[in-house]
């Protein structure tokens, strides 16, 4: 086999039967294609090489994707939808990890921080790919950056709804993204990551004190974690956001740059969004504004399909991959066990339901403690860290884990739940958000 090309085969299997399509892939060509959920795609390398978002994929092992937008390229060197590309950002993309690579390089020397990366842009622009794309790089060159997620649509690390932090030292895994990876991360030090907060909502303006109180606990960590992990200081930090391209998002953006001390923020597809930054910090010496191509291939993902991958990353938090299977524990609990609380706004009753009178000042960080009844059946509820019933502790603490509720009996005062261990739960503090799930 010619060994400047690489030859994928892929094969779909819809309704039980198998096409089973060859390709082969010129140098620096890209094979894309999209798998709807329902439908299955196995992908495997004849011979050369090739890469999905930046991790290698090897020549023996079939991989499976479902529910996914995917390509694979070749330096050297389907679906749905499929086709070779042969124009694709990814020479840019290549550079820019080698521009943060000198960065690193001169950290070691001078012993000061590696690059802060923030990567922003509208929605769909390939912003976590190219997160990826950058870790695994970093990675193949024996760098551990910190991927900061402080997009709560998909729930990259764990759950839709967090915001997050975890250090990459294993490969991201082709078919299951960030998931494994991350949780396998081992803890240095005293600062454990992953860590996780529950922010609750989907998007990041939706609650932006809460938003903002959040990263900033987010940021002290990550800061300590920096201060006493050498490596981690060197690599650097790597932050995905959702799209930020309006008012609030350039104050989030801002909020970022400060909290993180960004000194690079990377615009990706979005011409208006790049010069209002580039004016913003045109005087800040601290901060660089580059803007990159978005790639063709990434595509515009409706809120059905959306919808459909949180389903999907709550389902794998509880029953894990078809490569990693997990059986979780229904158990029973009682009410007066634990502390139910919600934050924010959108969880109270309209105030045409107070008594007359009573007058109601909300902020968007107050804690409502909730009664459990029907409306929590569903729902997806966060244990926090918290040793107290504070409010500012328990807004602050990180996240210990999740429980699904699949059942309230009022009459009992007992609810059914779902949850990964055996045994009691970590803490009586818990905390609902606006997500729900039906297990099926
Ligand atoms: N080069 C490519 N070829 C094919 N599909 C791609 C490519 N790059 C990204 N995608 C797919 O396009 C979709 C959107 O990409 P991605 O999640 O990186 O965008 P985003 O900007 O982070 O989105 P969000 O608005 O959720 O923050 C994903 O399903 C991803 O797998």
């Amino acid at each position: 086999m010619n060994n400047s090309r690489s030859p994928v085969r892929s094969g779909q299997r819809a309704s039980g039967e198998e096409i089973v399509k060859d390709y082969t892939l010129e140098p620096e060509h890209e094979l894309r294609f999209e798998v709807d959920f329902g439908t299955t795609v196995k992908l495997k390398l004849i011979s050369g090489t090739a890469e999905i978002f930046g991790t290698e994929i090897g020549i023996a092992p079939e991989y499976e994707f479902t529910g996914r937008k995917v390509a694979v390229f070749t330096w050297r060197g389907t679906c749905s939808v499929e086709y070779v590309a042969t124009e694709t950002p990814m020479v840019s993309y290549l550079n820019m990890h080698l521009a943060l690579e000198q960065l690193r390089e001169q950290a070691k020397i001078t012993n000061k921080q590696g690059p802060r990366v923030l990567i922003v842009g509208p929605e769909d622009v390939g912003k976590t790919s190219l997160s990826k794309i950058l870790l695994s790089y970093a990675l193949r060159q024996s760098h551990n950056p910190i991927f900061i997620d402080l997009d709560p649509n998909e729930g990259t690390i764990t759950m839709p709804g967090t915001l997050s932090a975890t250090s990459i030292t294993h490969i991201i895994d082709v078919e299951e993204g960030f998931g494994s990876s991350a949780t396998t991360a081992p803890s240095m030090g005293s600062t454990t990551l992953p860590l996780v907060y529950y922010y609750g909502y989907a998007d990041s303006g939706e609650n932006l004190k809460l938003f903002k109180m959040l990263t900033s606990q987010l940021a002290k960590v990550v800061k300590a974690r920096i201060d006493e992990d050498a490596n981690a200081r060197v690599s650097g930090l790597v932050i995905d956001t959702n799209g930020l391209t309006d008012n609030t998002g350039y104050e989030i953006i801002q909020h970022c740059v400060e909290l993180f001390y960004v000194n690079i923020i990377i615009v990706l597809g979005h011409e208006r969004l790049y010069s209002d930054m580039d004016r913003l910090y045109n005087d800040n010496n601290d901060v660089t504004v580059l803007k990159l191509l978005k790639s063709g291939g990434v595509v515009d993902r409706d809120n059905s399909f959306r919808r459909q991958l949180q389903m999907r990353k709550i389902r794998e938090y509880f029953y894990g991959t078809p490569k990693c299977e997990l059986s979780p524990y229904s158990t029973i609990i009682n009410f007066h066990d634990f502390s139910i609380y919600r934050v924010g706004v959108g969880s109270l009753a309209p105030s045409s339901a107070l008594p007359i009178g009573i007058d109601r000042k909300v902020s968007e960080t107050q804690l409502v403690k909730v009664e459990p009844d029907d409306s929590l059946s569903h729902s997806i509820v966060a244990i926090s860290a918290s040793e107290t019933s504070d409010e500012v502790q328990l807004l602050e603490a990180n996240i210990l884990g999740f429980i699904y509720v699949t059942e309230v009996d009022t009459a009992k005062h007992k609810m059914t739940v779902l949850s990964p261990c055996p045994g009691r739960l970590p803490n009586q503090f818990l905390l609902v958000g606006s997500f729900k799930w039906m297990e099926s």
